[in-house]
């Protein structure tokens, strides 16, 4: 079920680094990491968590930065889903 804009700002808040992104209706962070082996390694971690839970991230990744855009397509826009990816997400880049 989409967020209303209240719950996904509330939720924003308790997410370091995660942006609303009105555009495409996801939320936007990016990571860097030291070179490219350590983002791609990064990747591949999340890639398997994305896997597990049916939930998948759009991406980029540029030598050593990734950029993540989390959002439901079923629902239109953003979900608990999308914020609960996102936390496992930063738990992983922690
Ligand atoms: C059929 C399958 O459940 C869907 O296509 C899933 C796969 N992964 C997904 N990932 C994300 N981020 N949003 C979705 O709506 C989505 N849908």
């Amino acid at each position: 079920m989409l967020l209303t804009d209240g719950i996904r700002e509330e939720r924003l808040k308790a997410l370091a680094g995660w942006t609303y992104d009105p555009d495409v209706r996801a939320i936007r962070r990016s990571f860097r990491f030291a070179d490219f082996a350590e983002a791609f390694a990064f990747m591949t971690r999340v890639a398997l968590l994305a896997e597990k839970a049916d939930h998948h991230p759009e991406w980029t990744n540029v030598w050593s930065r990734v950029d993540i855009a989390l959002t439901t397509h079923d629902a239109g826009g953003v979900t608990e889903r999308d914020i609960a990816l996102a936390a496992a997400i930063d738990a992983i880049a922690a």
